[in-house]
């Protein structure tokens, strides 16, 4: 899990998947599936990139009263994906309870799913957090509050910005998951990211993972984009 680069299939439909992947034949890889795919296509994609060898992010950030989520994180450990995620303003008792949800529903002999917590999304500036969420402290202090909280929850990790991942690895531990979407390189278009990173930095603030998205499934040449972050991100600059 650690020291991956994820790419987000964010995609309309299986079609739009599949004419991406021709790029890559060869490469086996960690993909992000979101809510614009899962709603649209279902578990068949998950099945689908799974029997092609790929890893699966199932990213669908469950946030709702802990009975719920429960029960729906036990349909999703049925997957067999590698990862799964909730928002952790659902709560401490939300995120206990879909660890239960997960580990009910992992089927005997696979591995549980991992599971992780959006702290404050990557498109939220501290200014917007202040104004819109009435959250007044600094916009780290509420980051790290929320990996706390999924610490305690015994959950694996949480997603963040790079900019918090090292306070974060210092008070819960480098085997505690940093995930950090946001990434760009130094030329790309940040779109609606407000707390972006390149990942060379990513790595010198010690995120476990990062997500790339739009300046990898957007570019004409998506393989050597791909190779190029991978490049970066493994600190291989030759
Ligand atoms: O949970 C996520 O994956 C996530 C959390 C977050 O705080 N910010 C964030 O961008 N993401 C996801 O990461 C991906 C980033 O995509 P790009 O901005 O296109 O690189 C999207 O699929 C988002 O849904």
């Amino acid at each position: 899990m650690k020291n991956s680069l994820i790419i987000a299939l964010d995609f309309a439909n299986k079609n739009e998947v599949s004419n991406f992947l021709k790029a890559f034949e060869n490469e086996k890889l960690f993909l992000k599936v979101g809510m614009e795919l899962f709603y649209q296509e279902g578990p068949s994609i998950i099945h689908d990139l799974k029997e092609q060898g790929h890893k699966i992010f199932l990213d669908l950030k469950l946030h709702d009263i802990p009975n719920t989520v429960k029960s729906a994180m036990k349909g999703l450990a049925r997957l067999n994906c590698d990862l799964v995620n909730v928002h952790a303003a659902g709560g401490f008792e939300m995120m206990e309870s879909a660890l239960e949800g997960l580990e009910a529903g992992t089927i005997a002999g696979n591995k549980r799913p991992a599971c992780i917590a959006v702290t404050q999304l990557t498109s939220t500036s501290e200014e917007q957090m202040k104004k819109e969420q009435l959250i007044q402290v600094p916009l780290e202090e509420s980051v790290l509050h929320y990996a706390a909280l999924a610490s305690k929850a015994k959950l694996d990790g949480v997603v963040c910005s790079t900019f918090e991942a090292r306070s974060i690895h210092q008070s819960l531990g480098s085997s505690f998951l940093t995930v950090a979407p946001g990434i760009r390189l130094k030329t790309d278009n940040v779109q609606d990211q407000k707390r972006v990173a390149t990942p060379e930095y990513a790595k010198s603030e010690g995120v476990s993972t990062i997500v790339v998205g739009r300046s990898i499934t957007q570019s004409d040449q998506p393989l050597e984009k791909y190779l190029t972050f991978k490049r970066s991100w493994e600190g291989v600059f030759s």
